[in-house]
């Protein structure tokens, strides 16, 4: 068992399992790499997709698994059978809040536009300065190269600072990125240290 700074940690991921094998055994590898680290799982509820495989790995392995799931999600036809806590929240913007209230850090598997907009949107909460929890890509079999190639597209023609492009921690494996997240210095503007975000107006 290895020393962890980390109690919870929340994996966004596709609700399918995308074509290539390797998606499948990096949501399983992720999974047995918590258990290892006895860190606990927040994730979108149910069982369909990579979100399937993770939660149930990491059931297996005798931790802690909370779904937080819209009610309107909340059918086995859609999302399956959530293992481990279920928390039922009124839409997806109190599911964001609670999974990031919940966690001590990020990670994203592969997956589509959800995956994505929940990426997305920690990596700005980050920039902003509302957390300061690490973001971490699991960049399985290049998944994510073109995204990475934008993002830096941005910040050479100046929309996305050079110091705030290391907010996302990439790796292939989920071994490597644990121990990068591990490591992580938080990232922190001059201008955003300064904002105060009331939890209240936030939900978060
Ligand atoms: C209607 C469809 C799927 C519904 N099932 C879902 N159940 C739970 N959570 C979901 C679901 N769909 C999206 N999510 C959240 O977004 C991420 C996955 O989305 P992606 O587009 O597949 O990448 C995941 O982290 C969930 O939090 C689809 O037919």
């Amino acid at each position: 068992m290895r020393q962890t700074r980390f109690k919870r940690i929340c994996v966004f991921c596709g609700s399918s399992q995308g074509k290539k094998r390797s998606y499948h055994d990096a949501a399983i590898e992720l999974g047995n790499e918590l258990v290892a680290r006895s860190i606990d799982l927040v994730y979108g509820g149910g069982s369909i997709g990579l979100m399937g495989l993770v939660s149930q790995a990491v059931f297996d392995g005798g931790r802690h698994v909370i779904g937080v799931i819209p009610k309107t999600l909340m059918t086995p036809e859609i999302s399956g059978e959530t293992v481990g806590e279920v928390r039922a929240v009124a839409d997806m913007h109190q599911r964001k809040a609670e999974m990031a209230r919940q966690s001590d850090a990020f990670i994203a598997l592969p997956g589509g536009y959800g995956t994505l907009e929940e990426l997305l949107e920690v990596i700005t909460w980050a920039q902003l300065g509302i957390h300061h929890k690490p973001v971490g890509l699991l960049n399985v079999d290049g998944y994510y190269n073109s995204l990475l190639t934008f993002i830096d597209k941005a910040v050479e023609e100046g929309f996305i600072n050079t110091s705030a492009r290391r907010i996302i921690v990439m790796a292939p494996t989920a071994e490597e990125l644990m121990e990068k997240l591990e490591e992580y210095v938080p990232y922190h503007d001059r201008v955003a240290s300064k904002l105060n975000w009331e939890i209240g107006h936030l939900g978060y």
